[in-house]
């Protein structure tokens, strides 16, 4: 029998934040707790497949004729290009998920056409948009020079964009907060809200005075 409650299944959990605050350790505990109830849908993409990569299974392969077509018919909750590829998520690959409930890691910028895209979908789609907060700057950058996976180069580009997701944030844009603060608690909080269990949308922290100057 699952877990996850039936009035929140239908609603995929948007967990946004800034790299280094600690999605995937938090996810990855979740997951590893209830195997099988959650799911993260499989994108599409116009680059190559590499070597062991599965049609279907790591991406769905596409032409980028193909890829435009299915932006031009509105299949995309969201979308972006990289690197000279595109790399996207459909409604199809979300609701295909059923009966688990999905669980997106999406960019910024996903985040912002899900919110414009979700409602116009029939039935409308209605995501819970979670913000996974470091308590402060000063953890976040600590964090990510912690990790030893970043170049310079990457860390600057990570840091800019944690500054944009901060922001973003900070307008109120997301349903909760969690703050990171401690492995324990903070995923104590995730599990409550994934699960949809009583009284999860009143979960939550106060988003913790995040100085965006520092970044
Ligand atoms: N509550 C915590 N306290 C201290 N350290 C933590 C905490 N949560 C995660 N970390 C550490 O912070 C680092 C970044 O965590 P993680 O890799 O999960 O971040 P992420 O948000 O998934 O980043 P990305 O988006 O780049 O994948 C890791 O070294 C992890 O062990």
């Amino acid at each position: 029998m699952s877990h996850v409650s039936p009035t929140v299944v239908d609603r995929p959990l948007v967990v946004c934040g800034p790299s280094g605050t600690g999605k995937s350790t938090l996810l990855k505990a979740l997951f590893a707790k209830y195997p099988g109830e959650f799911g993260f849908s499989v994108s599409h993409t116009t680059r190559s497949p590499r070597a062991g990569e599965e049609n279907g299974r790591e991406y769905h392969f596409v032409s980028r004729d193909e890829f435009l077509q299915r932006v031009e018919n509105g299949e995309f909750l969201e979308w972006a290009e990289f690197g000279g590829n595109c790399y996207g998520t459909t409604f199809a690959a979300l609701r295909g998920l059923a009966p688990r409930r999905c669980i997106l890691d999406i960019d910024l910028q996903g985040v912002k056409q899900l919110h414009v895209a979700g409602p116009k979908q029939a039935p409308p789609l209605e995501p819970v948009f979670l913000f996974l907060s470091p308590p402060s700057v000063g953890h976040l950058k600590d964090r990510l020079a912690g990790r030893g996976t970043e170049t310079e180069e990457s860390t600057r580009k990570r840091l800019a964009a944690a500054k944009a997701e901060i922001e973003h944030a900070l307008t109120g844009a997301h349903d909760l907060v969690i703050v990171n603060d401690d492995v324990a608690r903070a995923g104590a909080l995730l599990e409550q809200v994934a699960l949809g269990q009583d009284g999860w949308d009143k979960v939550g922290d106060d988003l913790p005075q995040l100085n965006v100057h520092e970044l």
